[in-house]
């Protein structure tokens, strides 16, 4: 998918949200245990009932691979069911790969090519040749770790080198590597604050912004310093809307919660919040 058309989505639903598939079978209804394949069962119910809501879906791909084989089928299956049958939203494999260029295409071919996702993210810390292997692939967009949700992040991500916090630095470097126009950033939504200095370094791209929902933070906050003139964002909500109901209401639950996110992004969006 163009950047073009995923703006295009946001103008024509009035959301911004992605919605996060971290499909668990300890939090999912237990009644879906009993079906074949549960975690596609969940997901695929819970795309029908939301998918005219938000314009991205976000599977963790973690929450697949602690099935071995089972999830790894699931997560294809998702893909799948998405690309065939709502092929407007935007999809995310939340997967924070990144290694050597050699192992970085081999990445790559997995997740834009194997199972077609249009978005990948990546761990920047292994540098340029970790990286760009990512941005050669036409309408395929690397998101890039910058200032991440969790209390680690001020571990090393904000710490100064040579006077700049190191989350600046990925920004600022990133943005010369061939084909940065495919990259976006990860920014968590705990970190609304730094969303205004962030916007000085790339006022024009696509930030993926989760931890609103579990995590705490704020919607309101996250557009006041982080929107520019394309909206420039996608919200993410995983257990927040995924696991709003835990009984047979599940989609309807789901549903419900995103639509109340929804209706907080349009009126931010025509300018009455
Ligand atoms: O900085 C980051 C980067 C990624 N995530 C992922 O987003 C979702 C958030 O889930 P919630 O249930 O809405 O908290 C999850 O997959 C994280 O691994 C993040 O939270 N922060």
């Amino acid at each position: 998918m163009t950047t073009k058309q995923l703006v295009g989505q946001i103008r024509k639903k009035n959301s911004f949200l992605c919605i996060g598939l971290d499909t668990d079978l300890d939090k999912i209804p237990p009644h879906l245990l009993k079906e074949e394949d549960p975690i596609f069962s969940f997901n695929k119910a819970i795309i029908d009932a939301t998918n005219h809501l938000c314009v991205a879906y976000k599977p963790n791909i973690a929450f697949y691979e602690a099935y071995g084989i089972k999830g790894w089928k699931a997560l294809e299956k998702t893909i799948g069911y998405l690309n065939a049958n709502y092929p407007e939203q935007f999809t995310i494999a939340d997967a924070k790969r990144g290694d050597i260029g050699n192992t970085s295409t081999r990445y790559a071919k997995a997740f834009f090519e194997d199972l077609n996702f249009d978005s990948l993210t990546i761990a920047p810390y292994m540098g340029r040749d970790s990286v760009e292997p990512f941005l050669t692939f036409d309408n395929k967009h690397t998101i890039l770790l910058a200032l991440t949700s969790n209390e680690g992040a001020y571990d090393f991500q904000t710490e100064k080198i040579d006077g700049q916090e190191l989350y600046k630095k990925v920004l600022q470097v990133s943005k010369g590597y061939k084909n940065a126009e495919n990259l976006m950033y990860v920014v968590g939504a705990t970190k609304a604050s730094y969303l205004k200095e962030i916007r000085e370094i790339v006022p024009d791209s696509f930030l993926l912004v989760p931890g609103v929902g579990a995590q705490g933070g704020s919607l309101k906050e996250v557009c006041r310093y982080g929107m520019n003139k394309q909206v420039g964002l996608l919200v993410n909500s995983s257990r927040g809307i995924i696991y709003a109901s835990n009984d047979t209401d599940f989609a309807s639950g789901a549903a419900h919660e995103a639509e109340r996110i929804q209706k907080e992004m349009e009126a931010i969006l025509i300018g009455l919040a």
